[in-house]
């Protein structure tokens, strides 16, 4: 069993926050997802290529280690370019996205996510920490999807299978290649790092496919499709539709949106990559708002390390001044502290020392 079974089997959700709303058939948001949002949740339109806006990567870019480093520290989310990743894979990506939450709500819960279990249809895991719901529903993948795909569509699942392993395939290739420039920035080398491209070859990192939809909103001005949150991952690659909708939380700024470009995909600094890097990277705090006009949907790819490997800062990046921000953690131990305490988990493993200014 890997981390994120583990994890998900240790804390059980409740159904009423697993089961979506039947979106289509509500005309008027209901109080149970109508959440007070101030006009700071809702920035205006900045020049989407202007200093103060997310970093754009082209992973051709001679420079790209020394950008990423940038990205990395001053924002903990970026968008990378010339990435490799055929576009006619992600507009197939895209197409089984939509086939599949296009589907009538009866039929989608044919494959409901067990409260035990961390694959199949239902809302984000956050869900259990907020007073109001989402509006948004998700579908989580971890090699085969085959077990749910086939309750969805018992004679036509075959091209939805393919299409979503060939991704995990392509995207977990480039997400170790993001992985490795972000090492790399650091000064980090294989020996500082061991787990990660293992001298016989081997792969054991982890990681989870999660499909995301939010559809047309009647109000979006008072609604949510995906609360403020960091994800527990090393890294997270992520594809969005053309429709916006993801902000990025900046310091003294406030929430800075993330504008969709064709064909490039979105990377965000983890909670554990902050950890590994001893804090020098950002996990950036992000959220989704939705519209009255577009369903969006987004694709995550969350990647994490072997199950057995503790992450803390290799040697090289702590010392005296800089002694390690916090207590080395598995991912299934990091997951389990955020299926507890959410968006406080890091601080509970912060280990309690005199920290100098970076
Ligand atoms: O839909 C998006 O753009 C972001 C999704 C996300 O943050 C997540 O799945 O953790
Ligand atoms: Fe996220």
């Amino acid at each position: 069993m890997n981390s994120i079974s583990e994890s998900f089997k240790s804390n059980p959700v409740n159904l009423d926050r697993i089961i979506p709303l039947d979106f289509k058939a509500v005309l008027k948001l209901p109080d149970s997802h109508t959440w007070s949002l101030s006009t700071a949740d809702h920035p205006p339109t900045t020049d989407p290529f202007g200093a103060g806006s997310v970093p754009v990567i082209d992973l051709t870019d001679p420079n790209a280690v020394l950008l990423t480093r940038h990205a990395c520290e001053q924002w903990g989310v970026f968008q990378v370019t010339n990435h490799g990743i055929p576009v006619d894979l992600l507009i197939e990506l895209e197409f089984q996205t939509r086939r599949l939450f296009s589907l009538p709500l009866d039929q989608k819960l044919l494959a409901v996510r067990s409260p035990e279990a961390f694959t199949g249809y239902g809302l984000a895991r956050i869900s259990t920490f907020f007073p109001k719901l989402m509006w948004s529903e998700g579908f989580s993948i971890t090699g085969s999807p085959m077990e749910h795909a086939r309750q969805l569509w018992p004679h036509d699942h075959t091209k939805f299978c393919d299409v979503m392993e060939e991704y995990q395939r392509e995207i977990g290739d480039l997400t170790e290649r993001i992985l490795g420039l972000m090492l790399g920035s650091l000064g980090l080398t294989r020996d500082d790092v061991r787990w990660f491209k293992p001298k016989d070859g081997r792969k054991h990192s982890q990681a989870l496919l999660h499909l995301n939809s939010y559809p047309v909103c009647p109000d979006p001005s008072q609604a949510m499709g995906l609360a403020p949150h960091t994800d527990s991952s090393l890294l997270t690659l992520l594809h969005q539709s053309s429709t916006g909708g993801l902000q990025v939380l900046r310091d003294n700024v406030g929430w800075v949106p993330v504008h969709p470009i064709a064909g490039a995909l979105v990377v965000n600094t983890g909670d554990l990559m902050h950890i590994l890097s001893n804090g020098q990277f950002k996990s950036a705090m992000h959220q989704v708002l939705v519209n009255e006009t577009h369903h969006r949907i987004s694709i995550a790819y969350f990647y994490g390390p072997p199950g057995d490997v503790n992450i803390s800062p290799p040697t090289k990046l702590t010392n005296h001044k800089h002694p390690p921000l916090y207590r080395p953690v598995t991912w299934k131990e990091y997951l389990d502290a955020k299926a507890m305490h959410f968006n406080k988990a890091l601080d509970l493993i912060r280990n309690d020392v005199h920290i100098a200014n970076r």
